[in-house]
């Protein structure tokens, strides 16, 4: 059975009048990649903030660990390394020298620590390298290295491949898997763009103006923007023999009113159309349908048009 690490129940905060976030309630299980999604002013980083204890809700609870009360999530937040805002480097120290600073600041015990922890984000080839001279993946990569100086059971990261190029937000997806699948370290991490949590994330939670849309497993979320090929035909059943039959086809739902949604032969309807018509099926339409991943964020939130 999956063990839940994090809730927040009915997490709100409002700064005046204005609800940064209303009533937000998360569930985080233990070994996830949980991605929350939402535009630039949605919530994510208040939302971070408050899991992580750099900032009080007006209203509404935290559950970390199983822990709720203050001096709990104290102890329960020692669990947790978080890479909200970047972290500031000293531009002319090399990652070593920078991570041996906060060691001694943070009082963690054992030089090793620094050398083990630039091996597990790949920075142990980076010598003498000074901070400034860093790639911004690089950057990104000592900042997670900063949250993960305490070992903790669960990493929160704001938006840590904004601004990375596509090369970089691989290498960083990559590492997260294997800190995941190798070290078992749950992760909730934000972006703006939906995609780019993709191939990484187990479940989404879509933030807009400080509400939670929905929460929706990796799985589900793939089966709900999958493409297929719409055909509105005379005679649903038939149809879909004769492609089983001709085309060998599998996957395919035969719903009401004589249409098929196949989830095959995308690229080729053609082959579709001639194998259906000369059976005397009447096509009456085709097309294919269905959202990607963005369109389909893009709908929760009503057309992206709000700001
Ligand atoms: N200290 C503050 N005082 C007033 N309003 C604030 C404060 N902090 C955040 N807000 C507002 O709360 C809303 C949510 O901000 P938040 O930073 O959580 O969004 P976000 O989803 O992380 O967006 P971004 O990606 O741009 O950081 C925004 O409208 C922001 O202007």
């Amino acid at each position: 059975m999956s063990t839940t690490l994090l809730k927040t129940r009915g997490l709100t905060k409002k700064y005046g009048q204005f609800y940064a976030l209303h009533d937000v309630d998360i569930a985080v299980n233990k070994g996830e990649i949980y991605g929350l999604v939402g535009k630039n002013g949605a919530g994510k980083t208040t939302l971070l903030r408050m899991i992580s204890g750099q900032a009080m809700p007006t209203d509404g609870e935290v559950e970390l660990f199983g822990e709720t009360t203050a001096r709990g999530l104290e102890r329960a937040r020692h669990r947790t390394g978080a890479m909200i805002e970047t972290p500031s480097f000293y531009p002319y120290l090399t990652a070593a020298q920078n991570l041996e600073y906060y060691r001694i600041q943070r009082g963690v015990a054992g030089r090793k620590v620094v050398e083990d922890i630039l091996a597990q984000v790949e920075l142990d080839k980076a010598g003498r390298k000074k901070f400034k001279d860093f790639s911004l993946g690089m950057k990104q990569r000592l900042g997670l290295a900063l949250a993960m100086m305490d070992n903790p059971d669960l990493l929160i990261l704001d938006e840590p491949v904004n601004g990375l190029d596509p090369t970089g937000i691989v290498e960083f997806r990559n590492l997260l898997l294997r800190l995941s699948h190798e070290r078992g370290i749950t992760i909730l991490i934000s972006s703006h763009i939906l995609s780019e949590l993709a191939n990484m994330a187990t479940s989404f939670g879509f933030l807009d103006h400080g509400a939670l849309l929905q929460q929706i497993a990796a799985e589900e979320l793939q089966k709900r923007c999958r493409q297929y090929v719409e055909l509105v035909v005379s005679d649903g059943e038939r149809t879909a023999a004769i492609l089983e039959r001709q085309l060998h086809c599998e996957e395919y739902e035969v719903l009401p009113g004589g249409v098929i949604h196949l989830y095959q032969y995308l690229d080729e309807p053609a082959k579709v159309a001639s194998a259906v018509v000369p059976e005397g099926i009447q096509l009456y339409s085709m097309e294919v349908k269905g959202s990607n991943l963005e369109d389909y964020f893009l709908k929760l939130i009503g057309g992206g048009d709000r700001v």
